[in-house]
């Protein structure tokens, strides 16, 4: 009988079906209730052997038959229709959490792990909800309407039956406490599994290249091997739990038959109260039984209710107080200055007063060795975190008074892992704008130097991704990404290392098509390869989270510093290719 908060509150998603679903389902209670009461009399009238009444009395047995049946229809459907729309309005609200926590978020915890809590969880709860409050509230109503009949009939029956009810409910809450820490072992567990797995299967072709293949499948043996002794643990406190319930159930109504036996014998009784007894003492119990049985099924429910809590109340990275948002006649200029900033966890800043402008309309590149902080720089200005210190201003307007949405409404951006969704070419661009006319996507696709591709495809933009757009060289998938960065119609284009996944005539048409892209767009972009940014016009050299030197190609390779350095290092990486 666990009442956790969060699936108490979760009750506000569907107030209505719920309420009709636990009406519904008293009425079928009480429709099994009038059904023993009137085979109690059919019984007794045939014991008399009284037949007048008879026709009558199965006439009303059949129909209170057939309403139950109706009743059981009713309720099930109501239950199922609560369900949905908890399933729907709970995932919904912890996909917007989800999109709110951000990449911060969503990197430090497991993809498996929290899929398994929206998906399972989630489901888990609706079990709970539908099924199990549902069935708790009968038992209150119905159970203590039962023994109040029952005490006209045999005011000592009523009273043993009403102990054994109490008995029933509290002698399993003794378990609850062991119940609590092995569902929760059980949940924690299985998340585990749940989150190795989905690694295991997206990660198969390193495993493979690894040739590890083998040693995975034994670390997933072994975690499933636990997740089978959590469940055995668990099921071992729940068996307990029934065995519990049941003993109550049994001793009260075998000391409500000797009662009945015992009153009938000594004349106490008439025929018909017996059976009246007999037959409510049974029903007394059924709501019990069946609540035992929704315990188990909407236990999940309780045990995952922790992690939905914990999701609901993470604090996102940032605090979305800004209200302004402009609208950007002109594209704006990007400005770090005296920026600071150490990720959660680590002494050692990964920006330390870093200051530069990125002109207005300019295209802005970002080099450095590996570690310097240049994808540091663009996560600070997409604001997936603050700086400590110094700020990040778009046209002198620091980012943090722009509401989230108007912030990324003015970004484009262009990862390093480029997702596409298993959905048509279209509909992938779409996401960007799905107003978007076919006349833009194909502007889009053209600007991006992917459109005769596309179009030579045998479905064109029709053609379905593959998950994960597979069925797209690395090239193609970032030229499309590109593609649906531009429909965005963002006045700030970011791109993270955008010619990454490709050979050196791919990144030249890449090259190519960024330049075309970045007109009218205040671009940054991040690239190992110094090719894609030769042309910028001002190359910021990062090192070791500060702000080494700034120029054109022409003047950093003449000052021989950092730039010159990989400048160096690329030529020779190139002729190695
Ligand atoms: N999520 C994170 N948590 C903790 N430290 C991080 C995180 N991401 C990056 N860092 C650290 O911050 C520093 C800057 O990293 P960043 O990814 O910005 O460098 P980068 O210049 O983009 O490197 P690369 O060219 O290899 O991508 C590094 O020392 C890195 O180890």
């Amino acid at each position: 009988m666990m009442l956790h908060p969060e699936l108490l509150r979760a009750v506000r998603t569907a107030p209505g079906p719920l309420l009709r679903a636990t009406a519904l389902l008293t009425a079928v209670t009480a429709a099994h209730a009038g059904q023993a009461a009137l085979l109690a009399v059919t019984l007794a009238d045939i014991a008399r052997h009284r037949t007048d009444r008879l026709p009558a009395l199965l006439g009303a047995v059949a129909a209170v038959l057939f309403l139950r049946a109706f009743l059981t229809w009713r309720q099930r459907t109501a239950a199922a229709d609560a369900g949905a729309r908890i399933r729907t309005l709970l995932r919904d609200e912890l996909l917007v959490r989800l999109g709110r926590l951000g990449p911060a978020h969503t990197t430090a915890a497991r993809t498996g792990a929290l899929r398994a809590t929206v998906v399972d969880g989630v489901e888990g709860v609706n079990t709970y909800l539908s099924r199990y409050l549902p069935q708790l509230a009968v038992v209150c109503l119905v159970t203590p309407a039962l023994l109040v009949w029952i005490a006209t009939v045999h005011a000592w029956a009523a009273a043993v039956l009403a102990a054994a009810v109490v008995l029933a409910l509290l002698a399993p809450r003794l378990w609850d406490r062991a119940l609590a820490a092995r569902g929760r072992e059980h949940w924690d567990t299985y998340e585990g599994l749940a989150a190795d797995y989905l690694e295991a299967l997206q990660q198969m072709p390193a495993l493979r290249a690894a040739g590890a293949v083998r040693r995975r499948r034994r670390a997933l043996q072994e975690r499933s091997r636990l997740l089978h002794r959590a469940t055995v643990a668990k099921l071992r406190v729940s068996l307990v739990d029934t065995a519990l319930t049941d003993l109550a159930i049994q001793a009260g109504t075998l000391a409500a038959v000797l009662l009945a036996c015992a009153s009938a014998a000594a004349g106490r009784a008439t025929g018909a109260e017996s059976y009246l007894l007999l037959m409510l003492a049974s029903e007394c119990f059924r709501p019990l039984r069946d609540l035992s049985r929704e315990w188990h099924a909407g236990h999940v429910g309780v045990s995952a209710a922790d992690g939905i809590a914990a999701l609901r109340t993470a604090r996102p990275a940032v605090a979305d107080t800004g209200t302004l948002a402009p609208s950007w006649p002109s594209p704006p200029a990007v400005t770090f200055t005296g920026v600071r900033f150490a990720y959660p966890g680590s002494d050692r800043p990964a920006l330390d007063g870093v200051g530069f402008q990125c002109p207005a309309g300019r295209t802005t590149a970002l080099v450095g060795p590996s570690g310097a902080g240049k994808s540091t720089l663009l996560a600070l200005l997409q604001r997936h975190h603050d700086p400590d210190a110094g700020a990040v201003l778009l046209d002198g307007v620091d980012i943090r008074e722009l509401s989230l949405t108007a912030l990324r409404r003015s970004i484009a951006v262009v990862s390093q892992d480029v997702y596409l969704f298993a959905a048509s070419i279209a509909d992938n661009l779409r996401l960007a704008d799905p107003d978007a006319t076919d006349r833009r996507l194909v502007a889009a696709c053209r600007d991006a130097g992917i459109h005769d591709e596309i179009a030579a495809l045998p479905d064109g933009y029709a053609t379905v991704l593959g998950e994960r757009g597979a069925t797209l060289s690395g090239g193609q998938r970032q030229r499309l990404a590109l593609a649906r960065a531009l429909l965005c119609d963002a006045p700030i284009l970011v791109l993270d290392e955008a010619t990454s996944a490709v050979d050196e005539r791919r990144e030249h048409q890449i090259t190519e098509a960024l330049r075309r892209a970045a007109r009218g767009r205040t671009c940054l972009i991040v690239a190992h390869r110094l090719a894609a940014v030769r042309h910028a016009d001002r190359i910021v050299v990062l090192d070791r989270g500060r702000v080494d030197d700034i120029g054109d190609h022409r003047t950093l390779v003449g000052a021989g510093g950092t730039y010159a350095a990989l400048a160096t290092a690329d030529l020779s990486r190139g002729a190695a290719r």
